[in-house]
């Protein structure tokens, strides 16, 4: 993109909105809070739903991305999400078999209604939790498979570690959500945390922890008082 900044009809950044889904407890929250704040937080309501601002600056196009971290009960409207987002991460625990197969539940969900609705918004699968590697369950290449079936974007990632490893998932679907929108028009090629990659950077010192990243960040933006929330929270914050 070299720099050059995409205009909008209004003059105003764009906003892309973002949707988590996945079976409780694969790391919804633990990505977007990660994604937002920078840090690894342990603990969380799993009964809230809720949706984060972060302003970002990708190759010098400023825009507003919006997550939503969804809490799907039985009786809730699928719509409220489907008819929201630009794009979709389908989150699996690759710890977790069972998850695998709620995650292909969503695919298939998901891929109906933007069928139906003729719309081409892009969707990601992302195995979580790849720290854990000793309790794989998952193999890369089975989920690397189900997301070809799907003709979705695939990641493998995680919370507990390097920010870098959740911003390429988050930077990889918004590259996939600015091309379908026509504000993109280099050849993106989706980026992979592979194990290989983040073993390599297990075996590398680490930067400190405590405190922001290296990149300015503006933080979470008020949307409707929910990112504030996160602040209110007895958290337990590991870097
Ligand atoms: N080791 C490890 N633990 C993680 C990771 N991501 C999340 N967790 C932990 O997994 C548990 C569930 O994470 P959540 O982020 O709450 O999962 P969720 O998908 O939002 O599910 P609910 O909050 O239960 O709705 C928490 O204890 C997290 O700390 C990860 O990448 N690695």
């Amino acid at each position: 993109m070299s720099g050059k900044r995409v205009s909008h009809r209004n003059g105003n950044s764009p906003d892309y909105n973002i949707v988590l889904l996945g079976e409780l407890g694969v790391g919804k929250s633990a990505l977007t809070v990660k994604y937002i704040t920078r840090r690894f937080i342990m603990e969380y309501d799993p009964n809230i739903e809720d949706t984060y601002t972060k302003h970002e600056d990708i190759d010098g196009t400023e825009m507003c991305i919006h997550v939503m971290d969804t809490y799907d009960k039985e009786d809730s409207d699928p719509l409220r999400y489907l008819r929201w987002a630009d794009g979709f991460m389908v989150v699996y625990g690759i710890t977790s078999r069972q998850s695998f197969d709620k995650a292909r539940e969503y695919l298939e969900s998901v891929t109906q209604y933007l069928k139906a609705n003729s719309k081409d918004s892009p969707v990601a699968l992302v195995g979580n939790k790849i720290d854990l590697e000793r309790y794989r369950q998952i193999s890369k290449v089975e989920g690397n498979t189900l997301a070809q079936e799907f003709e979705s974007l695939f990641f493998e990632t995680t919370a507990a570690e390097e920010f870098e490893y959740v911003e390429d998932v988050f930077h990889g679907i918004i590259h996939e959500i600015q091309r379908e929108k026509g504000d993109r028009h280099v050849n993106f090629q989706p980026l992979f945390i592979s194990e290989e990659k983040f073993h390599a950077a297990q075996r590398r010192p680490k930067s400190p922890r405590a405190g922001p990243d290296k990149k300015e960040d503006k933080g979470p933006t008020k949307k409707n008082s929910s990112s504030f929330k996160l602040f209110n929270k007895s958290f337990k914050i590991f870097n």
